[in-house]
């Protein structure tokens, strides 16, 4: 990917970042580039990810998904949330065609969906991917349980079409144990929002036929432009400068990508900035946008509202040839003549230049095209400008205590055990307004 911070810089934009204080926060990327080199080197807690490109096994995981899919799978249902749905739905969602098997993800308990989900899909042709690093969380093994019950209900072995992808340990290890499941291995060290590269993300890519190695290489080659200076290394350039314009009151994020195919990356990408950098009353908060459709919508208060964005637009170089027909209409001809690629790009650099025009930072980042080695390159950037990122905040990017909180309360509130979280839900205070 390439990254063009120029609508950042505060020759254009307030707030914005001058080119003296870039040159100054680059020492600081050099320092933390160091820290994080060392990390991996070391295999530690997280930085762990940023080595996945050189350590995932494709040929593993293909052997596994080969044992639940045949020439007829129609669909692979993923249960899985977070970091376990997110990185494998962004990689399908981008990358499948109308011949692929459907990818789809339960990770929702809300039981009117998840059953319209159910009833549509053929149970016999369809693979089932349990995906959950700890293996314990309540909405997966909840899904999970309902999902089996169905097949069962309609006379399909489950056990014959799913595979599970987990920890060394927990619930779910031992059920794939159980009824010999074909299983894989979150890697160690590797938080669930920084496993898109590992069999977390892979599998229903897998399942539906994509290039794993290909993946993998895109995000190798953006590896090796990790370097100690933020004018050398494209996801640097990106982590640097979301954090510095932060700093200087950009204290949300709009993620653009100009590809309906990448609308789901924006989701993924917004739960790897929220959950690695929300702590310690610090952050900036990610909300995703998509164009052209938001500009319609939301452009506005971009372009006029709070002076506390930044917008970073996601494009692609090439797309599908898709001619706009000749019309006779005389205020329409001008269409004629171009493409709904060259219409998309005309609204995107027309955008991007109405936002420099208002003052009003943006990023632009660049793949060549939505194919499995730009896509692993974009999500291995964009994890290690968010480690980068982290390193500039002094925070600890790879946790996310935070999230627990409601989590035990929700056990508690079911009867899993005396969490005094759940009592807290019984002291809310009301002031209810009824009709
Ligand atoms: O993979 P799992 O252990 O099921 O976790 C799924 C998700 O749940 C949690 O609540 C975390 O906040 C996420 O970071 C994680 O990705």
């Amino acid at each position: 990917m390439n990254v063009d911070i120029g609508n950042a810089l505060s020759a254009v934009a307030a707030p914005g970042i001058s080119r003296a204080a870039l040159e100054r926060l680059d020492e600081q990327v050099a320092t933390a580039h160091e820290r994080i080199e060392a990390g991996m080197e070391a295999g530690e807690h997280g930085y762990a990810a940023l080595n996945l490109p050189n350590r995932t096994d494709t040929d593993e995981i293909r052997v596994a998904v080969d044992r639940v899919t045949g020439p007829d799978t129609s669909a692979v249902l993923t249960v899985g949330i977070g970091g376990s749905a997110l990185g494998a739905a962004t990689i399908t969602d981008a990358l499948n065609d109308a011949d692929d098997p459907e990818a789809i993800y339960l990770d929702n308990v809300d039981p009117d969906w998840l059953s319209a989900t159910l009833d549509r899909l053929d149970l016999e042709t369809t693979v089932l991917n349990v995906v959950s690093r700890s293996g314990t969380t309540a909405e997966t093994l909840a899904n999970f349980l309902v999902v089996r019950e169905t097949f069962e209900e309609a006379g399909v072995d489950w056990t014959e079409r799913t595979i599970v992808t987990t920890g060394d340990g927990g619930p779910l290890r031992e059920l794939a144990e159980r009824h010999n499941l074909p299983s894989l291995a979150v890697p160690d060290g590797v938080p669930g929002r920084f496993s898109a590269l590992s069999a977390v993300g892979l599998v229903a890519a897998a399942v539906c036929g994509h290039d794993l190695d290909a993946l993998l290489r895109g995000a190798a080659a953006e590896a090796e432009t990790l370097t100690g200076s933020l004018f050398e290394c494209p996801a640097y350039a990106y982590g640097a400068t979301t954090y510095a314009l932060d700093a200087r009151g950009a204290r949300t994020n709009a993620m653009m990508p100009y590809a309906e195919s990448l609308e789901t990356y924006a989701e993924w990408f917004a739960q790897l900035w929220a959950e690695s950098l929300g702590k310690d009353d610090l952050g900036q908060t990610p909300v995703r946008a998509l164009g052209v459709t938001d500009q319609h919508s939301q452009l506005q208060l971009y372009r006029a509202g709070p002076r506390d964005k930044l917008v970073t637009f996601v494009t692609v170089q090439e797309t599908a040839a898709r001619p706009i027909p000749d019309t006779d209409v005389d205020d329409l001809s001008y269409l004629g003549d171009a493409s709904l690629g060259d219409l998309l790009d005309a609204e995107f650099e027309a955008t991007e230049a109405s936002l420099a025009a208002a003052g009003r930072p943006n990023v632009r980042i660049e793949i060549d095209r939505v194919d499995e080695f730009e896509l692993g390159g974009l999500l291995y950037g964009m994890e290690a400008a968010c480690v980068l990122a982290g390193e500039l905040y002094g925070v600890n990017t790879f946790e996310q205590p935070a999230v627990e909180w409601a989590k035990k309360a929700t056990r508690g509130l079911l009867g899993g055990g005396e969490f005094a979280e759940a009592e807290a839900v019984a002291e809310k205070t009301e002031l209810r307004v009824e009709r």
